[in-house]
């Protein structure tokens, strides 16, 4: 078999520009989003410092290898300022940028002064391998738990092409090759067509990368509650079904509150639907910050009612905290911009489940309570008075 390099980089140029065609079309479908903005753009440089390999231009040789190689560079700072980005750190503009000026010097040097393709392929593959182990250590170092999987996926495929730039780097060319960097034989195949098969394997890396994060915001989408920012029911429930299930199994008490905000059609028929929604953030927050310490699930179960579960909790503990609750509430007033604070209380019912309950019992019954809490007067915890030992309090 016959190889030489204007082929092996025709063949790169068509992969490059189908694969930066292709990963602008998913930048414009995730449109607003840096970091496939960032690849994108990386991809096309690539594209074009391949392109000036394969295509010789009608410019001085040296010139048109600092301007391919400057592409080179361009494309390997925007992947690893991508790559920062993708698990939440700052992009290293500066230090990536340093890597790739000191790289652009010493092609210059060895292109102008005493011209030498050896010590330029050895440099391009040092240089190149170094970004690719830094892009992997960003992934591995950094990655987020729940993108854990594609940055680990995506990493194995950045070291695999840091292997592969330094084989080509390190690899001697012939000593007349000139241009001519294939006729050093085999192993110089393997690393360059090894690379392009690298190309798409990394294409497919950031593809994945990106799917991952894609589905991670939708699961956060679909548990979350849109105005408060509180587990939704369907969340609360799913997870509250799994710890009951959790805590039957090492017999370890759990117990619920059912909090209901204390007349708060009046809030809407006042102060308007606006106040409305800003009581209900307000008091979602307040609560929240109280329960910072435990090791709960609370969120919003419809309307102006929110579900506290407490694993591990049993009635007397669950009902002094519920009294917490109320009191902080009461404390904590919406307060308004030129306009008087709106007080703010809530009723709370609290249930603790026997062996072998259900949540819909656990539920039934704590809402019993609450129903009690409200006919009482409001503004106060009934503890349900099925739980063993467990009594009212207002
Ligand atoms: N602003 C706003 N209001 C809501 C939202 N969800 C439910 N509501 C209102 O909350 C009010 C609840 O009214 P009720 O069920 O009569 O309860 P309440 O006025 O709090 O009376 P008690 O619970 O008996 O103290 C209704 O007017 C709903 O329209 C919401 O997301 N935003």
């Amino acid at each position: 078999m016959t190889l030489h390099l204007p082929t092996i980089a025709v063949i790169g140029l068509l992969l490059y520009f189908g694969i930066a065609v292709g990963f602008s079309l998913v930048m414009l479908m995730l449109r607003g989003q840096p970091v496939p903005r960032l690849w994108a753009a990386s991809l096309w440089a690539a594209a074009i410092n391949t392109a000036m390999f394969g295509l010789p231009l009608p410019i001085p040789e040296a010139a048109s290898i600092l301007i391919r190689n400057g592409f080179g560079m361009l494309s390997s700072v925007l992947m690893v300022a991508g790559v920062a980005m993708h698990v939440g750190r700052r992009p290293p503009w500066r230090a990536a940028s340093a890597l790739g000026g000191a790289y652009l010097l010493g092609i210059a040097w060895f292109s102008l002064v005493t011209p030498d393709l050896g010590t330029r392929l050895l440099m391009y593959g040092v240089v190149l391998t170094a970004f690719k182990f830094w892009e992997a250590w960003l992934l591995l170092r950094h990655a987020p738990a729940e993108l854990r999987v594609s940055c680990r996926l995506a990493a194995t495929v950045f070291l695999l092409d840091a292997a592969l730039f330094l084989l080509r780097g390190l690899l001697p060319t012939a000593p007349d090759a000139g241009n001519e960097v294939m006729r050093a034989g085999l192993p110089i195949y393997i690393g360059y067509i090894g690379g392009l098969f690298v190309i798409l394997a990394q294409t497919f890396a950031l593809m994945i990368l990106l799917v991952e994060r894609q589905l991670v915001e939708l699961r956060r989408l679909a548990r979350t509650d849109e105005l408060t920012g509180a587990l939704n029911r369907a969340a609360l429930l799913d997870d509250g079904q799994h710890q009951l299930a959790l805590c039957q199994r090492q017999q370890r008490p759990f117990s619920a509150l059912l909090l209901d905000l204390d007349f708060f059609k009046r809030i809407n028929d006042t102060w308007g639907h606006q106040a409305g929604d800003d009581a209900l953030r307000h008091s979602f927050r307040t609560l929240r910050d109280d329960l910072r310490s435990y090791d709960v699930l609370f969120g919003r179960y419809g309307g102006e009612e929110f579900v506290l579960f407490l694993p591990g909790v049993a009635m007397a503990q669950a009902c002094a905290l519920a009294e917490r609750l109320r009191a902080t509430l009461a404390a904590h007033p919406l307060a308004r911009v030129e306009q008087p604070a709106i007080p703010l209380t809530v009723s709370i019912g609290v249930s603790e489940a026997d062996v072998g309950a259900s949540l819909d019992q656990l539920l039934a019954r704590a809402d019993a309570a609450l129903y009690r809490a409200k006919a009482s007067g409001r503004n106060r915890v009934v503890c349900d008075e099925l739980a063993a030992g467990a009594g009212g309090t207002a």
